[in-house]
């Protein structure tokens, strides 16, 4: 079946929308990228929300926009992780998770089913409800020879590990969240984003700024943990480097280099990189310099387009029936199907639920039973 899958991350830069073809072959699924794309996510939705009349407004905006998206691909099915508003974070465990992009819209807009709220089950559950690629990615490396790390350098940095140890995830930090964070206030609001890594190539990292951002309990908690811009935001660097007079340049550089190396203290192995930090060449450098690291397009999945395919496959999973969270990873009680479910222009008809567990996920165009070619008649 075809799935569309939608998001818009913590960076607020893009609603993504990835399609993909999925099907499932005993504990095997496969997922045939079809395409995927970045549409601008509006501006008068990144407000921050004062009254419940806000969120409302909210909720439904977002909900309109994602249906907008969604209603220029075609697909059997939408799937939407949606924008996270707030997660709620405390004392090592998560508390409650709150993803807008009301599916009401995107079901009028599209006509079709819509599974979303995916991480409020798994939260439920006792779960972080996050980071939800570590499904993915413990399907897609389980073969992998010898340890690998998926490692998505959004706005949250986010790794899943798998090894003969089992798998483990978790939000590494920050990715781009305080690079965002601190580029938008030196430049007076001109520049969102260090592009290219340019400040940060110019500057040079500053020990003591690094040393206290180093000094954050999050680092040194165990996983399963996840973390947001609730946390690492514009106030969290106002505070840390209070009292400080740092160069933009040396300010740029030194979060560069906390990004690279929180990052890379909890990968293993090869690193398969994803998200928007992988267009920033300052940053992949840092990270060279500790880890082994690879775009995701090497391994079949574009960098830019993965975790709408994460949602695609994790609306597959649901619709099939079966679990969509790896406890060892979010922290959960156990397996869960995740989402819910909003029908479309016709009553809803799902399959009967799988009845395999699924072990693996194939990435790339299933074979057909006619590419062999012509049979040879005897
Ligand atoms: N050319 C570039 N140079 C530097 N940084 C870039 C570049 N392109 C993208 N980025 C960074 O990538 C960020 C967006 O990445 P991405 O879309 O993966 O994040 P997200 O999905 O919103 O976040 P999350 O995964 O935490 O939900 C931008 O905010 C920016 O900081
Ligand atoms: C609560 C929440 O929205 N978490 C996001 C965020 O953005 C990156 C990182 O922090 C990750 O844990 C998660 O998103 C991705 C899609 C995930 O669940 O894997």
């Amino acid at each position: 079946m075809r799935v569309i899958g939608l998001i818009s991350g913590t960076s607020m830069d893009a609603i993504d929308v990835a399609v993909a073809e999925l099907s499932l072959d005993g504990p095997t699924v496969h997922l045939e990228p079809v395409e995927h794309a970045g549409h601008p996510f509006p501006e008068h939705l990144r407000e921050q929300p004062n009254s419940a009349a806000d969120l409302c407004a909210l909720d439904i905006g977002i909900g309109r926009a994602f249906g907008e998206v969604a209603a220029r691909y075609r697909g059997d099915l939408v799937a939407s992780l949606g924008q996270t508003a707030h997660h709620e974070v405390e004392g090592g465990r998560c508390l409650g998770t709150l993803q807008l992009g009301r599916p009401a819209w995107i079901a009028e807009a599209t006509g079709l089913p819509v599974i979303s709220d995916f991480r409020s089950r798994d939260v439920a559950a006792g779960g972080h409800g996050a980071p939800l690629a570590s499904t993915l990615d413990a399907l897609w490396l389980a073969d992998f020879d010898g340890p690998a790390t998926a490692l998505n350098l959004g706005g949250i940095a986010n790794v899943t590990k798998v090894s003969p140890e089992g798998v483990i995830a978790f939000d590494t930090g920050p990715g781009n969240a305080l690079l965002d964070a601190a580029m938008t206030v030196l430049t007076g609001g001109r520049r969102t984003q260090d592009t290219d890594g340019e400040f940060a190539r110019r500057g040079r990292v500053d020990a003591e700024l690094l040393d206290r951002l180093l000094a954050d309990p999050y680092y040194a908690l165990p996983a399963p943990k996840s973390t947001g811009k609730e946390h690492f935001n514009r106030a969290y660097l106002d505070r840390v480097a209070d009292g400080m007079t740092v160069q933009a340049e040396d300010f740029l550089a030194t979060l560069t280099e906390l990004t690279a190396r929180t990052a890379a203290a909890g990968c293993e192995g090869v690193v398969i990189g994803s998200g928007g930090g992988m267009r920033n060449p300052a940053l992949v450098e840092s990270l060279r310099r500790h880890v082994d690291l690879r775009p995701s397009d090497e391994f079949g999945l574009p960098a830019d387009g993965k975790e709408a395919y994460l949602a695609a496959l994790l609306g597959f999973l649901t619709w099939h029936g079966l679990p969509a969270n790896v406890p060892s990873a979010t922290g959960a009680a156990g397996p869960r199907p995740l989402g819910s479910i909003t029908p479309g222009r016709f009553p809803p008809r799902l399959p009967e639920p799988a009845v395999t567990a699924v072990r693996g996920l194939r990435i790339g165009r299933r074979p057909r039973p006619w590419d062999g070619g012509p049979r040879a008649r005897t």
